[in-house]
């Protein structure tokens, strides 16, 4: 039993590879232990026809894994950073984040470059509010329209002809070995990124201490401070991840610098917020982001999604 080590994944190809992935890196470091992977349904991959943002986004996909955890059924769940909630479930946490792949967003396309390329009135594959308030504000008369399913899916909708080009995360491409799919990564200024894409995290029962030390070395401090800077910018919106907010640190020697975006759907409004400060205070950096945007009007776009900001005097 104690050199044993099961980790609770969802099914879909890209969160079995990441699974797989975290297995692959505990077996070397921990010759003998026996990792196996529990792979589960979540709601979030059952409700494929609503979009997320009207089944509350916020843990669809990680809370069946959750309970694996404190039912005692798996020791470790592998997460998408992007997908894991602001707060935790009492008696779990996160303490491990891996060093991150390409944070940005790819554009996919079997007939166009970019979406520079396309016509003005091109028809975008996106669920996501966030890619879509972004591509929309600017390329107005696009068309952009809900795309759900696991990344397989997603790209068999497009080869079926249902759209011109669709927006998915590059890291998960290339996780799944199709990253020639690519026709474009999308950098920052273009599309800034999910808080937390791009980076998998490892969420475990706090009381665990045979796990917590096996699974400690594969931290990643860099990538741990950005995605701490991130989540704490989310957190002062109370956003979760099918919201239209974007946030992405990158770390410069010992200093930490963070973006973030707010924007309508629609794209008629987009509000952006850029700063640094040290690396040993992320959360702070976050949380003065999250003002600065507040600060703009962003909030009134938070509460007309129905997603209410905490208060701003705080
Ligand atoms: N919302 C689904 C999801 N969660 C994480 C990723 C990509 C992998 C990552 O961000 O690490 C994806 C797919 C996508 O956005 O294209």
């Amino acid at each position: 039993m104690t050199n044993r080590l099961r980790i609770a994944t969802r099914k879909s190809p890209l969160a079995v590879w990441q699974a797989e992935e975290v297995a692959r890196r505990l077996r070397e470091l921990h010759p003998g232990l026996e990792v196996t992977l529990v792979r589960m349904s979540t709601r979030g991959d059952q409700m494929l026809d609503s979009p997320l943002s009207k089944i509350g986004g916020k843990g669809l996909f990680v809370k069946e894994l959750e309970q694996a955890l404190l039912d005692g059924e798996a020791d470790i769940a592998v997460h998408s950073m992007k997908d894991v909630p602001v707060a935790f479930p009492p008696g779990l946490g996160l303490q491990v984040i891996l060093e991150r792949d390409s944070p940005f967003d790819a554009f996919v396309s079997n007939r166009y470059d970019s979406p520079a390329d396309m016509p003005p009135d091109a028809h975008v594959g996106s669920a996501s509010l966030r890619r879509q308030a972004q591509i929309m504000s600017r390329f107005p008369r696009f068309t952009v329209s809900p795309l759900r399913g696991n990344v397989n899916t997603r790209l068999a909708k497009l080869d079926a002809g249902e759209y011109d080009a669709i927006i998915l995360a590059a890291s998960g491409l290339r996780r799944i070995g199709l990253s020639e799919r690519i026709r474009a990564v999308m950098d920052a200024d273009e599309s800034l990124p999910a808080i937390g894409q791009g980076a998998l995290g490892i969420e475990t029962r706090l009381d665990d201490a045979r796990v917590q030390a096996l699974i400690g070395p594969l931290d990643h401090a860099d990538t741990h401070c950005c995605v701490r800077a991130e989540r704490a910018l989310n957190a002062r919106l109370n956003g979760g991840c099918q919201v239209p907010i974007a946030g992405y640190a990158e770390l410069d020697g010992d200093r930490l610098r963070l973006r973030g975006l707010v924007g309508t759907p629609d794209g008629g409004r987009i509000y952006r917020a850029e700063a640094d400060g040290p690396a040993d205070m992320p959360e702070a950096l976050g949380t003065a982001i999250g003002e600065a945007l507040l600060a703009q009007g962003a909030g009134e776009v938070l509460v007309s999604l129905g997603i209410a900001p905490p208060d701003v005097a705080h």
